[in-house]
């Protein structure tokens, strides 16, 4: 692969992958494209930069979200209430324009027989989090994952987020913020829970 790997001038920050020559053009007709000069001394390693950073924006592409689920625990002192992790805040880029999507999310579970290690809900967000997203199926996967994995009574995923593709382009709207959920289980079927867990989670 040809590349750079090690560029001289960039060396503080995190560890520096390799960036394939046409990854970098990409950017550089990109920033060409945008009305800029990519020679010039300010934007020369902004195509590695932009590069790497994306690698980080889609570091969920290398994770299998369900692990995150596989260490359970099931004895926990005879607690069989709703878990909650709520303003869980997450990044994420839209699939429609890779324009950032920033949000908070609440997570919560009645659990069946296993209950997992709480940043694990956090962790699964990220997970389908970082990767081209709409916000429904970012819902969907994250329910649909504790759901499979953790065979509780019910789970429900709330999440608020801001689209910056609304606000910095396009219809301009600040401050608008998109909601999604997805109840499953008891959470869908019965009305009383769902109005316990929203009630729990400030809604
Ligand atoms: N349902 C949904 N829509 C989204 C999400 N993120 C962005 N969008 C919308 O995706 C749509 C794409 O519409 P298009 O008409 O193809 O693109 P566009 O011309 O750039 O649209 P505008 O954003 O209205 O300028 C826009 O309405 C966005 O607001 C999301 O997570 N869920
Ligand atoms: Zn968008």
């Amino acid at each position: 692969m040809t590349g750079s790997p090690d560029d001289g001038d960039l060396v503080s920050g995190a560890p520096k992958i390799a960036v394939p020559d046409d990854v970098a053009d990409a950017v550089r007709t990109l920033i060409r494209w945008a009305g800029d000069d990519p020679t010039r001394e300010g934007l020369i390693d902004t195509p590695l930069r932009v590069a790497r950073a994306w690698k980080e924006y889609a570091k969920g592409y290398t994770e299998e979200p369900a692990l995150h689920l596989s260490r359970t625990f099931e004895e926990v002192g005879g607690y069989d209430e709703i878990v909650l992790l709520k303003d869980i805040p997450f990044q994420s880029h839209c699939e429609h324009h890779l324009a950032p999507i920033i949000g908070r999310a609440a997570i919560a579970y009645l659990p069946g027989d296993k209950v997992v290690g709480i940043s694990k809900l956090a962790r699964v967000l990220h997970g389908f989090a970082r990767r081209l997203q709409v916000q429904e199926r970012l819902t969907a996967e994250v329910a649909d994952c504790i759901w499979e994995n953790l065979e509780p009574k019910g789970v429900a995923v709330v999440i608020e987020a801001s689209h910056a593709c609304m606000t910095a382009r396009g219809v301009g709207t600040p401050g608008v913020m998109m909601t999604t959920s997805r109840m499953m289980g008891c959470f869908r079927d019965d009305e009383r829970s769902r109005k316990e867990v929203l009630a729990l989670m400030g809604y």
